[in-house]
């Protein structure tokens, strides 16, 4: 059986992977937040879970592992784009547009990570449906002397935690020293932090021990993933930006709950796709969205390639020059693997460079050396969840061709008719002469008439060409 290693970030090693039960390895990842679209670095965590969950598959097969991503659906940014729909005269109670927010996000995510060609998961629990098990936990702490009530909050006690810390290697004073804390006179501690706080009587809540309230963010993984894959599973994970506080909470929960059990074992957890070398976040609003680069006819599969091209554990960037090549590659690897059945294995290059620690890079390396035998390289690239028989646009027959060329003619021929209705204007045509031109180096030939602009491709048309003229157009 292949070995699979991962680096383990509670120990700071590269371990040799050995589930608890190779019959069923259990996962878990931190899933999203549903008050909005998903931006593009909250797709690298559910790429490299797809990846880990596909090598699962390979060694341990399919119908063995759990895969468990939680949707987080209580959060104030919900309750506030519900009362502004609200505040604009919407019929609906505030539960109903909370709903219809979590529903609408749901399905825009489902969308998303679909398009980029990641697997659902095995379950995708939503917070709301846990809230018992998430009030029985955080009883179970305050039994166990690692929790207290004050003031309709419940607080965990990371003082009687002496590991707390181990997971972000910081010790408690460190945290304090430098962490932004919540401060609040009836914290113990400044570092502890909330199982349980009251709700507003015109937000959600719900009847606990402590009156009505809402659960903290961190005892809703804690519960779910108990609910779902047990006290002890294999692998849990999420971004780097994650592992404190939020994962060092989960584990502070869940092993103060269960001090027999082991919680998660291995620690997995993805460097930050950034932007001008700093984290793509909703807060600093340097972000775009999945399906700003699916609007601008990108294919799904591009992004993927471009991000399974750099490790999990490296920080990255996007760039037009990386889904320019990118776009290239799956063309020429759509082109050789037309209408060929893959191997019955895939290179067993491919498998071990996946199982060194997700290896992607490697693996995506060995697949240019694969040109040669076709059916060897699909079945090396779906391991990768590249060149999957529904990737859409790529052989799509039809207007778009091959390569999902179809919405960026209409864009350019758009562009290319106000330009020359400006032209008429001015009787100035540098601008259409120059358009012809780059077009016409693209691969694509101009037609004009009275009745507009038609573009017809030539044997060589160059998608990447044709994008960026199209991107120029509509910047
Ligand atoms: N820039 C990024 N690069 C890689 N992973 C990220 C990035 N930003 C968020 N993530 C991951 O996306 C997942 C969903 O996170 P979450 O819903 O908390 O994000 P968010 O709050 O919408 O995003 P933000 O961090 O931008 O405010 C988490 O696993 C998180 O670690
Ligand atoms: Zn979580």
């Amino acid at each position: 059986m292949v070995q699979i290693r991962l680096t383990n970030t509670r120990t700071r090693m590269k371990e040799e992977f050995a589930p608890i039960d190779a019959d069923d390895v259990r996962i878990y990842l931190c899933g999203p937040t549903v008050y909005d679209r998903a931006h593009l670095g909250n797709a690298r965590p559910v790429l490299v879970f797809d990846v880990l969950t596909r090598l699962l598959h390979h060694v341990y097969g399919a119908d063995h592992v759990t895969y468990v991503r939680n949707f987080t659906d209580i959060d104030d940014k919900i309750n506030a784009e519900a009362q502004r729909r609200k505040g604009l005269g919407s019929p609906l109670s505030l539960e109903e547009l909370i709903t219809e927010r979590t529903d609408e996000t749901i399905a825009w995510y489902h969308a998303d990570m679909d398009a980029l060609g990641a697997m659902r998961p095995d379950h995708e629990p939503r917070a709301t449906d846990y809230i018992g098990q998430m009030i029985a936990m955080i009883q179970s702490l305050n039994d166990k002397g690692h929790a207290y009530a004050a003031e309709g909050h419940v607080l965990f006690d990371v003082r009687s935690f002496p590991e707390y810390g181990r997971l972000s290697g910081r010790s408690v004073d460190d945290m304090i020293a430098g962490a932004r804390v919540e401060v609040a006179p009836f914290k113990r501690d400044p570092m502890d932090f909330v199982l349980w706080k009251p709700s507003d009587a015109d937000l959600p809540g719900w009847d606990s021990p402590w009156g009505r309230g809402r659960p903290g963010w961190h005892i809703e993984c804690s519960a779910m993933s108990e609910a779902l894959l047990g006290t002890s599973f294999d692998i849990h994970g999420g971004g780097i930006d994650l592992q404190f506080p939020h994962h060092e909470n989960e584990v502070a929960q869940s092993c103060c709950a269960h001090p027999q059990a082991d919680f998660a074992r291995v620690w997995l957890h993805n460097e930050m796709l950034q932007v001008e070398g700093k984290k793509m976040s909703k807060s600093l609003g340097n972000f775009f969205t999945v399906r700003d680069l699916l609007d601008k006819d990108i294919p799904g599969e591009v992004i993927r390639l471009v991000m399974l091209s750099t490790h999990y554990r490296k920080p990255m960037d996007w760039s037009q020059a990386k889904a320019d090549e990118a776009r290239k590659t799956l063309w020429d690897w759509h082109q050789l693997t037309r209408d060929v059945t893959p191997a019955d294995s895939p290179d067993p290059r491919v498998v071990e460079a996946l199982a060194n620690d997700l290896n992607t890079a490697g693996a995506i390396s060995v697949l240019h050396g694969l040109r040669d035998d076709p059916a060897v390289l699909l079945a090396s690239a779906r391991l990768l969840g590249l060149l999957q028989q529904d990737a859409g646009d790529w052989t799509a027959a039809g207007a778009g061709g091959h390569d999902g060329i179809g919405k960026l003619l209409e864009r350019i021929v758009a562009g290319f008719d106000q330009i020359r209705a400006e032209a008429m204007q001015s009787k100035d045509f540098t601008r259409v002469d120059e358009l012809k031109s780059a077009l016409s180096d693209a691969g694509l030939d101009v037609r004009m008439s009275k009745a507009g602009v038609e573009l017809v491709r030539r044997a060589d048309t160059d998608p990447q060409q044709v994008a960026r003229i199209a991107d120029a157009l509509s910047s």
